[in-house]
């Protein structure tokens, strides 16, 4: 049974932001952990690594090559079934022709006073990819990191997915070696990230870590942020369910467990304007709660993260849907289009009956690493962009130094930077003068 709220409470309020401000942390102290741990593999580098590794993974990697005897991605990838491999084939195309259709243009213009402006687009030259691997296995976790950073043109793309005793998914190896990994390391946790972002061993450090994974992944990404570039806090998933009475409450309930199922950190919340609804999908959920193997761990994502709320119109809905900033919001009413401007707050949106949230999990083709934790407020899913970033460049000419030049000159001897009005100075008699040798 999930948390109830209802709008119309006189306690809503003060109910529901002490549970917007609610950690999923489930009792570690998740920040210290992880500075403990990142700490421990900066300094000691590859030997931190495999301590870590064996303790959390229980797997024994070589700390030199940070590698295993038992985890080789040619001889899995051999194993995995042809009906497997088709599909993921599959959702790399889908994968591919979505972030293909991303790039952005280089652009430049002259304006008014004859300076030329613009941008370019240039790719990073090192990623690292994670891709989780504690309680299940992510191919298509693999795709979705990997695919748009080589179609950025990355040049190394470094991936690292836990192996837990040795065990990896063969579906994982044929998706790495499918999209074009260039190196691969069987280690993960807080212990990867940070011999991503400090190197270990022989991995050498890389210029950006992207991916999702549980609160230990997340939290050290957002440790290491700044040494190298993270793409978002992409932890435990969420879901949130708009509902009106046109929705199928067992299709619903299906959709809150989809995301319950990856951790008991997880959460899935339910906003419905219509009270039958609401109970209808609670009690589909317990039904449904029995039916998975994965039922313990949804179950206690749903009992302790879970909620469902009564609002009294479909503006209402948006509203606290945007104050939740929710990784993905389904929109399952009778018309989606009129709601979606409404919804300014969610890392991705799922519009109508047929459009369930697992299908972009795996094949729509847009990304599913996606901001978790409210940080949909702020940022963005993964996108080619993650692997792009955008350089400035300007030209004056000579007449155009002369029309900015006056104005620089006065802000700099405002800013008491003589060495910069010189700059500027030093300039300005040469355009006086073209006897000086300028060249424009
Ligand atoms: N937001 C997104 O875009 C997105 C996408 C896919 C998956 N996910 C999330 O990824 C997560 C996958 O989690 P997972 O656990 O299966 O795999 P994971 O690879 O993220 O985490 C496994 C690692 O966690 C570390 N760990 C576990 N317990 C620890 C402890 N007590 N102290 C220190 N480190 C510890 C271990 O090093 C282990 O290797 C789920 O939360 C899922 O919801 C999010
Ligand atoms: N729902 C996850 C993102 O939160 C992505 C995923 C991968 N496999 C299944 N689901
Ligand atoms: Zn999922």
């Amino acid at each position: 049974m999930a948390r109830t709220f209802n709008t119309s409470a006189p306690d809503f309020e003060t109910r529901f932001s002490r549970f917007l401000g609610e950690q999923r942390a489930d009792g570690h102290d998740v920040g210290g952990i992880v500075a403990k741990i990142l700490d421990e593999v900066e300094a000691r580098g590859g030997e931190a690594v495999a301590r870590y590794t064996a303790q959390f993974d229980e797997l024994q990697i070589d700390p030199t090559t940070l590698q295993s005897d038992n985890v080789d991605l040619a001889a899995l990838a051999a194993d995995c079934p042809a009906d497997l491999k088709a599909a993921i084939d599959f959702a790399h195309d889908r994968i591919a022709a979505y972030h293909s259709a991303q790039r952005p243009s280089d652009h430049s213009f002259t304006d008014e006073a004859g300076v030329e402006l613009g941008w370019r687009w240039t790719s990073l030259e090192s990623v690292g990819v994670y891709v989780p691997g504690g309680r299940a296995s992510y191919p298509s976790s693999v795709l979705m990191n990997t695919v748009p950073a080589k179609i950025a043109g990355v040049d190394r793309i470094v991936m690292v997915a836990p192996a837990p005793k040795g065990e990896m998914g063969p579906a994982v190896a044929y998706a790495a070696l499918r999209a074009g990994v260039d190196e691969f390391y069987p280690i993960g946790g807080a212990q990867a990230v940070g011999a991503l972002a400090f190197g270990a061993g022989r991995l050498a450090p890389v210029d950006k870590i992207v991916g999702p994974g549980n609160a230990f992944v997340a939290e050290a990404k957002r440790q290491v942020f700044g040494r190298v570039g993270i793409d978002t806090i992409a932890g435990p998933s969420e879901i949130l369910v708009i509902a009106d009475e046109t929705a199928n409450p067992d299709w619903i309930a299906a959709d809150l467990l989809s995301q319950a199922e990856h951790d008991p950190s997880s959460q899935s919340i339910l906003i419905t304007v219509n009270e039958a609804v609401g109970r209808a999908v609670d009690n589909a959920v317990d039904k449904q709660l029995k039916t998975l193997a994965t039922g313990e761990r949804a179950a206690r994502s749903w009992s302790t993260h879970g909620a469902i709320i009564f609002v009294a119109d479909l503006d209402q809905a948006a509203t606290i849907a945007n104050r939740i900033a929710a990784e993905h919001v389904e929109l399952a009413v009778a018309d989606p289009d009129g709601m979606l401007p409404k919804i300014r707050h969610a890392g991705a949106v799922f519009l109508g009956h047929h459009t369930p949230e697992a299908l972009g999990d795996y094949v729509t083709g847009s990304n599913h690493v996606l901001p978790t934790s409210r940080a949909a407020r702020f940022s963005s899913g993964l996108g080619l962009y993650d692997f792009l970033k955008r350089m400035s460049v300007q030209r004056a000419s000579p007449a155009g130094f002369a029309a900015l030049a006056p104005a620089a000159l006065r802000l700099a001897e405002a800013e008491r930077l003589p060495a910069h009005a010189r700059s500027i100075s030093i300039r300005s008699n040469a355009v006086q003068d073209p006897g000086t040798g300028d060249d424009g």
